[in-house]
């Protein structure tokens, strides 16, 4: 058995996310574009034979049992009957709750990297089937594909994204997702729209459901939003706090960066189509027989 593994877990953006309805349960069906980016947390694996499962990091805010980490790790030990352990650390970069799917990436790292070290042998929708019990987003970062999503996030397709380099802003302040979906003002009736308009609309159309109400919400945001617009198209991913707009080359994003951040945390990402994590095992390669 390997010594120790690092593994990255990378953050995503919703291009755009438009919500075409509520189900029967409250959730709200979308139509969104995931896309991988270059920004990542790193989680190192150690194995070990006595079973038991522990994260040495802590996570400011987040109970050691109710982190992510150790639920998804819980959950395929549970799901597979493996006897074996693992040790859990994990080096923090992406923003917690700024819809940047830290957390469900962070979950979607220890399931395929757990099926790895463990040798279980599952299949990614099996793990994605296993991750969606711990969010909507985990799945799209176990299959590690830019995503065109319905549903609440599952029904994944791998579609094929431009990779421009992204400023993304995080103003500070925390969004309750709850309250985005619970608002009487979302727009929550956008008419579903097919794939191959999504894609064919292109980024001028692309817009998110979530961020009128967001705006309305919480002005730091709306305030946010209207800065970075000034260079460049401005959008919320997910249901924020984070912000995001796409540039060419890396030099224009980290101009606008360098300006951004001497008011708001701010980094400089590159769209990417196939997940570091999926990269680092050898998913594609294997897949495309290379
Ligand atoms: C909307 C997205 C887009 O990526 O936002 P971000 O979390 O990334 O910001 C996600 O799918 C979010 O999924 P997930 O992260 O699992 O949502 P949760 O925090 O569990 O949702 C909190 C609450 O929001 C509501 N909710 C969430 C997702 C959804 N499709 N419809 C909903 O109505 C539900 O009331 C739920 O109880
Ligand atoms: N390992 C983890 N990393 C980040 N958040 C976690 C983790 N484990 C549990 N959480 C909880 O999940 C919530 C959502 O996290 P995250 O996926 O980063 O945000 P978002 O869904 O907005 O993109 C956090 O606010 C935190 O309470």
């Amino acid at each position: 058995m390997i010594a120790s593994l690092t593994l990255p877990a990378p953050a995503k953006l919703n291009r755009m996310l438009h919500i075409v309805g509520r189900r029967e349960d409250g959730y709200h069906s979308l139509q969104t574009l995931f896309q991988i980016i270059d920004l990542c947390d790193h989680i190192t694996f150690t194995p070990r034979h006595d079973g038991e499962i522990h994260l040495t990091s802590e996570v400011s805010g987040v109970d050691h049992d109710d982190n992510l980490i150790v639920r998804a790790a819980r959950l395929l030990q549970q799901y597979s009957g493996s006897h074996l352990g693992i040790t859990l650390d994990v080096e923090k970069r992406l923003p917690m709750g700024g819809g940047l799917g830290g957390g469900s990436s962070n979950a979607a790292t220890v399931l395929v990297g757990l099926n790895h070290i463990w040798q279980l042998g599952l299949s990614l929708n099996a793990l994605a089937e296993l991750g969606l019990q711990l969010g909507a987003d985990v799945p799209v970062f176990v299959h590690g594909h830019t995503a065109w999503a319905e549903g609440v996030g599952e029904q994944l397709t791998p579609v094929t994204l431009d990779a421009p380099w992204f400023v993304i802003i995080h103003p500070g302040i925390s969004v309750s997702t709850p309250s985005v979906f619970q608002d009487p003002q979302l727009t929550r009736d956008s008419r579903p729209i097919t794939m191959a308009r999504a894609l064919q609309g292109g980024a001028p159309e692309w817009r998110n459901d979530c961020e009128a109400v967001v705006k309305k919400r919480y002005p730091p945001i709306a305030e946010a939003l209207d800065w970075l617009g000034q260079y460049a198209p401005s959008r919320l991913t997910g249901t924020g706090a984070c912000l995001f707009a796409a540039f060419q080359t890396q030099q224009a994003a980290q101009a606008i960066a360098h300006l951004s951040a001497k008011r708001w945390p701010t980094w400089v990402a590159h769209g990417l189509n196939t997940s570091p994590l999926h990269d680092d095992l050898g998913y594609f390669t294997k897949a495309l027989g290379r």
